[in-house]
């Protein structure tokens, strides 16, 4: 696993994301549009050659893996490629995290019909995906790495499509386990509620219980 440290400062990864947010928007926008096209039929096989089109300009010159989590000199993540949170993904809604008072972590979040699993609802395993994402967030808070162990997501009820709030805080701690809840919730309150361990790998620990040496 490697992280990729470029040689820029936060400005110029603001730069960076003012020009290539546009995209991601406008991609998120072509994937509602075809979704919830009603054109006529015979007009389809033309755009889809424009979409090709489009595709293979932005081929010409491409990475050969996937994007990574990349940081900025001064150690901002710049995880453009996540489909929670990437900047570059038209996946992602996407969900754009804040820092709140001790270690709380909450989004707010619309999910348009791109994120649609019973008719009207919100597909639960994006709400899974959000929810993972912000658990490990917060349970990032701290500065140390972990990785998601076990995640339990509870459905209390259905989820509306169109607005939706997350929150997420780290309750508790043993070694290198971090006990992390969260709870999605729309316009009529809590929908979901998430309950993880999230585990700091051995190599990211100060005193690996394993590999120190004896
Ligand atoms: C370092 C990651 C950084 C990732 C950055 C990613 C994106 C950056 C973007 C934004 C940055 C912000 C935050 C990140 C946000 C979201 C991330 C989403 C989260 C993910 O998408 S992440 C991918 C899915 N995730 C995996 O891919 C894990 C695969 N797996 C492993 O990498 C290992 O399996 C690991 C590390 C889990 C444990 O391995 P290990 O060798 O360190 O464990 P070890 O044996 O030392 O156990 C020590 C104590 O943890 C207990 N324990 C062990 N395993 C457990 C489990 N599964 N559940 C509950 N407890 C467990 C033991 O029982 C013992 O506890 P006890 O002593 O009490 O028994």
């Amino acid at each position: 696993m490697t992280f990729v440290f470029e040689d820029i400062d936060d400005v110029e990864m603001e730069r960076r994301r003012s020009v290539v947010e546009p995209l991601t928007d406008a991609v998120r926008d072509l994937v509602d549009a075809v979704i919830r096209t009603e054109v006529a039929e015979g007009e389809i096989p033309d755009v889809t050659a424009a979409v090709r089109a489009v595709t293979e300009r932005l081929r010409s010159r491409q990475s050969d893996g996937p994007y990574g989590v990349r940081y900025t000199r001064a150690g901002t993540g710049m995880p453009w490629g996540n489909p929670a949170v990437g900047v570059r993904n038209a996946v992602a809604p996407p969900m754009r995290v804040q820092a709140g008072d001790d270690g709380l972590r909450w989004a707010d979040v619309r999910l348009g019909a791109a994120y649609e699993g019973p008719p009207g609802l919100v597909h639960g395993g994006i709400c899974a995906l959000l929810l993972d994402h912000l658990l490990g967030e917060a349970a990032g808070a701290d500065g140390t790495p972990s990785f998601t162990g076990t995640i339990s997501v509870r459905y209390l009820r259905e989820t509306r499509l169109g607005p939706v709030h997350l929150e997420a805080r780290t309750d508790r701690y043993d070694g290198p386990k971090k006990f992390v809840t969260g709870t999605l919730s729309d316009a009529d309150g809590p929908s979901v509620v998430a309950d993880a361990v999230f585990v700091i790998p051995r190599w990211a620990r100060a005193t690996p219980p394993q590999e120190a040496p004896q």
